[in-house]
């Protein structure tokens, strides 16, 4: 049995949902299908979640939503029609929606994971609708049904554990399961979503709980890329990847597959296949427990921007006892989370993202560094990306550091920290936010040179 997950720019023309029924009519082992709101059909169009976004935050400000309410009921109205769907659907949809929009609003966390929801929920119910038209056996599963339960943490939920066992029953299920991808139920009966593009994890949760043979993740390209396509033309495909290189590699900016949905399908052993909707014969990208160390160390360089650096001197920091506890011990009391924290033999660095520190927070947690772990030094540095190099073959590798070092250099991009990651997998440049493509650029021309075609 396979789990087929669609994404939104599978999901977001009626023409791309013929293809959706194409691929999953075309093998009779996808029996479980997860489904995305519909996605971008241009760059600049806009995704049905961010329109449930914006209609969710101006109901809770009391303001007019009703244009955006418009243009999510006509995106799924010109979906239902150039399927051919009957105009029940419409009004289901439309009541659905309506339903969550005019839902309490006095937790509003709880409120907008019921608004967004609605984009995923509603698209799985107009598929079956589209599946049972064209006869196939094949119906609609509200994740309450089906058993996928989720901590109570709005916007970040947490799969429970009780739902793999509830989940294996859909293995009974006699048709074609079309379950919608997002979102979970609380044991108080309440929606909670996932982290945005969190349909992924719900995949390879099922996955996991009907112990699939494969789960499939359905997007718009052919494969996994060394580097980010919008940052290099035409880049290498990966044809395999293990597990933990692609968590390193979405974790640090790969959003072509949510980091948190490599677990579920890793701890039961199941492949994840990265596949095309617009080129299904195409064999995508997989990824594995192991795999042949046959390229290079690298596997891939991904990126993110918009961290910042708490760094910290103080003499002799090496042997005072606790000293990490008690800077992290402060961050928590601002409820800030840390990505890394590179350190020598006096000094530390705190890398955290941006968005959490206001200017108010900022002043407050240097007073209390200062005040109570009497430092020499401390400083915040702001707009930084971070460079991931990733690859299990780095282990087997001398001189991966200074080559990439060595590409920086002669690009005149200064290195503002170095860290290995303890798994010897990954290893993280530090740069100006301004400096991350020139980064990008040089260190995949370092590891990936163009193989002249003669
Ligand atoms: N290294 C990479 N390899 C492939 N795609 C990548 C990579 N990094 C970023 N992407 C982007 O991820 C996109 C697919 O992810 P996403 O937009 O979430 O798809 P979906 O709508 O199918 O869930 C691609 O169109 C591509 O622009
Ligand atoms: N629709 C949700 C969840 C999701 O997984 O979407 P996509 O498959 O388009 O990344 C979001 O936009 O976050």
């Amino acid at each position: 049995m396979k789990i087929a997950k669609f994404g939104g720019s599978s999901l977001a023309t009626w023409e791309q949902i013929e293809k959706v029924f194409q691929i999953v009519v075309s093998d009779k082992e996808r029996k479980i299908i997860v489904v995305s709101a519909p996605g971008k059909r241009y760059p600049d169009d806009i995704k049905i979640t961010d329109l449930l976004i914006t209609c969710g935050r101006k109901s809770i400000n009391g303001e007019d939503y009703s244009i955006e309410y418009s243009q999510i009921i006509e995106r799924y109205s010109e979906i239902a029609n150039g399927l051919c769907l009957s105009s029940d659907i419409i009004d289901e949809i439309s009541l659905n929606i309506e339903g969550a929009l005019s839902s309490s609003k006095e937790n509003h966390a709880k409120y907008m994971d019921a608004v967004m929801a609605c984009g995923e929920d509603n698209c799985a119910r107009l598929v079956a609708n589209y599946f049972q038209m064209k006869e196939i056996d094949a119906e609609y599963i509200n994740p309450k049904d089906g058993g996928l339960f989720v901590t109570n943490e709005p916007g970040h939920a947490q799969v429970l554990p009780k739902s793999y066992l509830l989940l294996h029953e859909l293995r009974n299920k006699k048709g074609i399961v079309i379950f919608p991808g997002f979102f979970g139920y609380s044991e108080d009966g309440d929606i909670v979503t996932f982290s945005r593009s969190g349909s992924d994890i719900t995949g390879s949760v099922i996955a996991n709980g009907v112990k699939a043979s494969l789960y499939e993740n359905f997007t718009d390209v052919d494969a996994v890329y060394s580097v980010n396509p919008s940052i290099i033309q035409e880049p290498k495909e990966i044809k395999e990847l293990t597990y933990r290189e692609m968590r390193e590699l979405s974790y640090a900016g790969f959003n072509v597959f949510h980091d948190e949905a490599l677990i579920p399908a890793f701890q039961a052993g199941i492949p994840v296949n990265i596949k095309n909707t617009n080129n299904p014969t195409a064999p995508g990208t997989v990824i594995v427990k192991e795999r042949k160390l046959t390229n290079g160390p690298l596997v891939g360089v991904a990126s993110d921007n918009g961290f910042c650096s708490i760094y910290i001197s103080k003499y002799l920091m090496n042997r005072e006892v606790g000293f990490g506890r008690k800077i992290l011990q402060i961050l928590e009391d601002f409820h800030i989370s840390y990505e890394h924290q590179p350190s020598g033999i006096d000094d530390i660095s705190i890398v955290i993202r941006q968005n959490q520190l206001t200017s108010t927070i900022e002043n407050q947690i240097i007073n209390r560094i200062q005040d109570e772990l009497h430092v020499d030094h401390v400083v915040i540095e702001r707009d930084l990306a971070l460079i991931m190099l990733v690859g299990e073959g780095m282990r087997h590798n001398v001189g991966t550091t200074a080559r990439a070092s060595k590409a920086l250099a002669n690009a005149s991009i200064n290195i503002e920290m170095i860290n290995q990651g303890s798994s010897e997998v990954s290893m993280m440049f530090g740069v100006k936010a301004s400096d991350e493509k020139k980064a990008v650029q040089v260190i995949y021309e370092e590891f990936f040179p163009k193989v002249s075609s003669k």
